[in-house]
């Protein structure tokens, strides 16, 4: 049997929009993540399981992990034997924790390994966006490579090999808060503007360009003061009960950034010491999540994803 876990990532990552994202790893040891597990079989046969498989449509054929397995099957290892797929559904749908972008990542990883088809990194990553792009309404990297690759990832169509790696200051911890209520990313990406005024076009590829530079440059303290969302976070917050109040108040607990991870509604900070965030981690466990929802302190994920 091959069983591989894809870890749960920040999209945008404030400053990129659709363009860099991270990998998130809980510093409980909590594998905050879909697990995929493939074994042989007399037929295809797939099985969602998890905290989260109830929240999933019923007939497999919506699954996306279940179309992912038909999609492998047809066009890229028509001669695989038949397999059972068991998706471990452990991420909140709607959740702004790349929950899609992890059960295709797994699920491609999977497969990928069972069936020795070996292909590039390339193949894999574009086979992984389109299955992302069915659900998302729109095209975007920045949950797949960080999920597959780990770390932070600058991620794009127009960068070599899809994505580059960025370096961060290993000291800082990222406290992730989803509140426990969903948000689709299609409905989250409809909100948007269509458009860019030439200054705000201006001022996302400084403040991108600048961003990714100074963690380049080891210039860290630098990167973290212009690191903010104009583009999607004006829009987004409105649908997003307690965000608001939270950006007002995590500063005061020593929250650097406060930003939304995706399209919400889970909210990230970066903090720049363990006792910062455990502070912002009391606050939000208080004050934004509920019943259903959690809060992880986290670093990243440099491994992404991988066999267990
Ligand atoms: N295995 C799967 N994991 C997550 N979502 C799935 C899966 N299969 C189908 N879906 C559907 O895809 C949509 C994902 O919603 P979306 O808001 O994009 O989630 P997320 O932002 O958490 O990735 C939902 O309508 C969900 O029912
Ligand atoms: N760049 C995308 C990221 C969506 O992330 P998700 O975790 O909410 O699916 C966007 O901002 O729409």
């Amino acid at each position: 049997m091959i069983e591989v876990y894809a870890p749960a990532s920040i999209g945008n990552f404030a400053v990129g929009f659709d363009a860099l994202g991270a990998a998130l790893a809980p510093i409980d040891g909590t594998l905050l993540g879909d697990v995929v597990a493939v074994s042989p079989a007399q037929n295809d046969e797939f099985i969602c399981s998890g905290e989260y498989a109830h929240k999933l449509p019923s007939d497999a054929s919506e699954n996306l992990a279940y179309q992912c397995l038909v999609h492998f099957r047809e066009h890229v290892a028509p001669t695989m034997p038949s397999v059972k797929l068991e998706l471990k559904k452990n991420l909140p749908i709607g959740s702004g924790l790349g929950s899609s972008a992890c059960s295709v990542v797994a699920t491609f990883a999977a497969l990928d390994k069972f069936a020795d088809t070996k292909l590039s990194q390339v193949q894999l990553i574009e086979l992984m966006a389109d299955f992302e792009a069915i659900v998302s309404g729109g095209r975007h990297y920045d949950n797949i490579t960080p999920c597959y690759l780990g770390g932070l990832q600058l991620t794009g169509d127009l960068i070599p090999n899809k994505s580059i790696a960025l370096p961060v200051d290993e000291s800082w911890y990222y406290v992730a808060a989803f509140p426990g209520f969903s948000l689709n990313t299609a409905k989250a990406r409809s909100v948007l503007p269509k458009e860019l005024t030439m200054h705000a076009s201006v001022e996302f590829a400084q403040r991108l360009s600048a961003f990714s530079t100074l963690l380049l440059t080891s210039r860290f303290d630098e990167a973290l003061s212009i690191m903010s969302d104009e583009i999607a976070e004006p829009y987004r917050a409105p649908l997003i009960a307690g965000f608001n109040e939270a950006k007002l108040a995590l500063p005061d607990l020593g929250a650097e950034i406060v930003s939304i991870s995706g399209a919400g509604p889970t909210l990230f900070t970066v903090c720049k010491t363990l006792a910062a965030a455990q502070q912002c981690a009391q606050w939000l466990e208080q004050n934004y999540i509920n019943e259903q929802g959690f809060c992880h302190i986290c670093k990243l994920d440099n491994a992404g994803t991988r066999q267990l």
